[in-house]
This record gives structure tokens, C-alpha cells and sequence, in this order.
């Protein structure tokens, strides 16, 4: 059978990156850029952009299957008769997202349009539910996570409207707002973040389970240029967001932890998998830490830290291996218990998966050495150890010694 590459298809072609009309170069502190309103990020949609990027991509269209069950944008349309769709934002797994305007406030949000499927078996409530805990906790990461607003139905689409967040990791990642290499200090500030928000989560018994750099948008668009130094090229213009505020999307999958047996089923997007949920064996809080470990590395070095071509659960395991691995002995043991023949331990651990096998895809095409940046290395080994049991908690994560550069000015 011919290997199928399972892509996202996605809209990123409408973010409006507005010129920040103040000159300001100056490295902000952390807790200001989180909870800033100064009139830098104020700065947005009106009066209209000085600038905005070129469509970064073709649109993408709708996924494939019956057509009848999946929304497509149209400009006519008004949800629950008060949203105007305006355009599709992106096209996951579970819906259609657009951009739209609210006709009573003015203001702009998102609506997800859930695919009609009946096997999706998607409650739309549910992620109105889970952030209601959110907003329950009464805490300051609430603002962390896109707002959920009201849900209902349109034309038989059951229907959320969300926050409205500008761009996602993912097109920022890509290079299609104009914006990699991110500053050192933004990768900082944006880990920092997704840390803490997610841990936040796990504090209220909830695990996220699809975290992923589509999931994590940034709140404010603006953008400003400062002079850049290039080693080899000299001084030159370089655009930097204003404001790094990150935005944790889709709480769709988010599940309450089952403790102390664990969860189960198959969750987060291969990639960003961790080796229990691969492994079939009952997973909690680590799956979170092991796909911020994946993002923070994706973030840090513009490119996905596992091959998207890996389509086995076993070649998914030996690139783990051989990213942050030995898999510890003793779970190694506990592994072959289960799944006889998955390690061999005559010369050493390894896994029985051998890329000769299968020559379509590298075990892994990045290697975590190539993050130069020795705490954030240690980070994420840490979020990323195989054996869940060893993996750092994210609330140990937020004082990892990365973090301490949080307090120092970082120029670069
Ligand atoms: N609040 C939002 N603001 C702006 N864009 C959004 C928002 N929510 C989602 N999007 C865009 O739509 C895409 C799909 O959204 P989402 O991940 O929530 O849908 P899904 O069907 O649950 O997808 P998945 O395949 O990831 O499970 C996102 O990757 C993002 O590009």
C-alpha cells in the first residue's frame, strides 16, 4: 500500500501584520509583556495597516470527503445570526475555523464549525466546559487561552466562537509572516508561557493532549523593525513582534487526568507523541510535558524535531531513541513485557526498528544537539525524558534555570 502523508490542511494567508508606528527597541521583562496594554500593543486593525504581509500560502481548501459535512467560508453567511464569516481561518481535523464579525459589538472573532461526521463524536459543549474551569480557577494564565465566547448551531454545523488569535506558531515557524529567526529573548518569553499556561491546566486536573505549534497562536499581530546584527552580513532591518502573548487554542481534546490508573486512547498528533500513548499504556499529565518538549524544539531550531513521514509506532520510538533517549533499562523491560521483541538488550538497548527496513524517511532529522542553547537543551531532554515517570512536572519546568534568563536583558 502507497504510504499516505497525512498533512493538516490550513488557511494562513490572512494575518494582518501591522507596522508598529513607535521605534521602540526596548527588551521588556516578562511578567510586563504579560500583562501589557501600553499603547504599543494597542496598536491594531484601525485605522487600517500600514502594511500587510503577502498571502503566504495558496488558499488551502477544504479536506477532502463528503463535501456536505465539512463548512466551507462564505461571505454571505451569518452565524447564529450575528457572526458575518469574513474568511477561513483553517481547516482541522474536527472543523472549520473562520474569521468573523461580530454584528452587534463590531469586534472580530473565530468560529469553529464542526464537521458534520457522526464518528467525530465531538460534544461542541465540551470545550466550552473546560474553559469555564479555566475561568473558575480565577488565575492570571486564564488570559492564555483562547476565550471561549458562546456556541450553537448554523445551517446544522454545530458551531464555537472563540477569541479571535493572529497567528499561529506554526506559520510563524514556517517563515510565513516575515518574522524567523525569532529573537532569542521571544523564544524565551513564548516557552515560558506555553509552560506555565499548560501547567496551570495540569493544576486544575485537566490535561491538554493535543499540544502542537498549530495549537499556540500569538495574541497581537503588530510588529516593529529593529536594526539586527548578522555576523556574517553586518547590521540589517529585521521585523519583530511587538508583544511575544501567547494564546493555547483547541481545548476540544482536553481530558480530566485519571488519577492514579491514567488515561487512555490515542492522543496528540504523532510528532508530538509520547512514547507511553504509542505504546498503548496509560499516560497522564507527561504527554503535555513531551509535546511542549517537541514545540519548544521546533520553535528553537524552525523545523519539526520528529520526520512527518514517520507512520509507525515503532519508527516514532526509535526516533525518540535516538533524540532523548537510551530508553531507561528497567522500562525497557516493562515495555517488552507488553510488546515482546520491542528492545533488544544483547549489545546495550536498542529498539528492534532498523531504518534499512524502511528507507523513506530518516529515524529522526533533527537532533537535539543542534540546540545550542544548553539550559533550553536541558529543558527539554527533561520534558522529552522516554520513561514518563522521570519526565519533569511543568510546574518544576516554569523554575528551570532556562527561565532564569527571564530576569536578565538578553540582546540578541
Ligand atoms: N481562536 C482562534 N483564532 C484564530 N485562529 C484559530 C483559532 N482557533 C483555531 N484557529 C485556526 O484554525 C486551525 C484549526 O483549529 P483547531 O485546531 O481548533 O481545529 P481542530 O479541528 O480541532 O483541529 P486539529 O486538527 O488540530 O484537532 C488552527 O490551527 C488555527 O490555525
Amino acid at each position: 500500500m502507497p504510504r499516505i502523508r497525512q498533512r493538516r490542511l490550513r488557511l494562513t494567508s490572512d494575518f494582518d501584520f501591522v507596522e508598529a508606528t513607535s521605534d521602540d527597541t526596548t527588551v521588556r521583562p516578562i511578567d510586563q509583556s504579560l500583562q501589557d496594554s501600553s499603547p504599543m500593543t494597542t496598536i491594531g486593525r484601525h485605522p487600517p495597516p500600514a502594511r500587510t504581509l503577502p498571502s503566504p500560502n495558496p488558499p488551502a481548501s477544504p479536506p477532502g470527503g463528503d463535501a456536505s459535512e465539512t463548512y466551507k467560508a462564505r461571505t454571505t453567511d451569518v452565524i447564529m445570526a450575528r457572526y458575518r464569516v469574513q474568511v477561513a481561518l483553517g481547516y482541522g481535523r474536527f472543523g472549520t475555523v473562520v474569521r468573523a464579525e461580530d454584528t452587534v459589538t463590531g469586534t472580530l472573532v473565530a468560529v469553529k464549525l464542526l464537521h458534520k461526521g457522526e464518528d467525530l463524536h465531538v460534544d461542541p459543549l465540551w470545550e466550552a466546559r473546560i474553559f469555564q474551569k479555566i475561568l473558575d480557577g480565577c488565575d492570571r494564565r486564564v488570559s492564555s487561552f483562547a476565550r471561549v465566547i458562546q456556541s450553537g448551531t448554523f445551517d446544522g454545523f454545530k458551531c464555537i466562537v472563540l477569541e479571535l488569535c493572529q497567528a499561529t506558531l506554526y506559520d510563524i515557524i514556517k517563515g510565513y509572516c516575515g518574522l524567523v529567526p525569532l529573537p532569542a529573548r521571544h523564544i524565551l518569553e513564548m516557552s515560558y508561557q506555553i509552560v506555565d499556561a499548560v501547567s496551570y491546566l495540569h493544576s486544575l486536573g485537566i490535561i491538554h493532549t493535543d499540544i502542537k505549534l498549530d495549537n499556540i497562536a500569538v495574541k497581537c499581530a503588530d510588529v516593529t523593525t529593529v536594526k539586527w546584527l548578522d555576523v556574517l552580513t553586518g547590521y540589517h532591518d529585521k521585523r519583530i513582534l511587538v508583544t511575544t502573548q501567547i494564546c493555547i487554542l483547541d481545548l476540544g481534546r482536553a481530558v480530566h487526568a485519571i488519577v492514579p490508573t491514567g488515561n487512555h486512547g490515542r492522543v496528540c498528533c504523532l510528532p508530538y507523541r509520547a512514547p507511553e500513548v504509542n505504546l498503548g499504556m496509560p499516560w497522564s499529565y507527561g504527554v503535555d510535558a513531551f509535546a511542549i518538549g517537541c514545540t519548544l524544539a521546533n520553535i528553537y531550531v524552525g523545523d519539526s524535531l520528529m520526520s512527518v513521514d514517520i507512520d509507525s509506532d515503532q519508527e516514532h520510538l526509535a526516533s525518540i531513541d535516538k533524540l532523548v533517549g537510551p530508553f531507561p533499562e528497567e522500562y525497557a523491560r516493562k515495555i517488552n513485557e507488553k510488546y515482546p521483541k520491542m528492545f533488544k538488550f544483547d549489545n546495550g538497548i536498542s529498539i528492534l526498528w532498523s531504518p534499512e527496513r524502511d528507507t523513506s524517511s530518516d529515524a529522526s532529522h533533527v537532533e537535539t544537539a543542534s540546540i545550542h542553547n544548553r539550559s533550553l537543551c536541558d529543558l527539554i531532554r527533561n520534558l522529552m525524558r522516554p520513561n514518563p515517570r522521570d519526565r519533569i512536572t511543568l510546574e518544576a519546568a516554569t523554575r528551570h534555570q532556562y527561565f532564569d534568563g527571564l530576569n536578565a536583558l538578553q540582546l540578541g
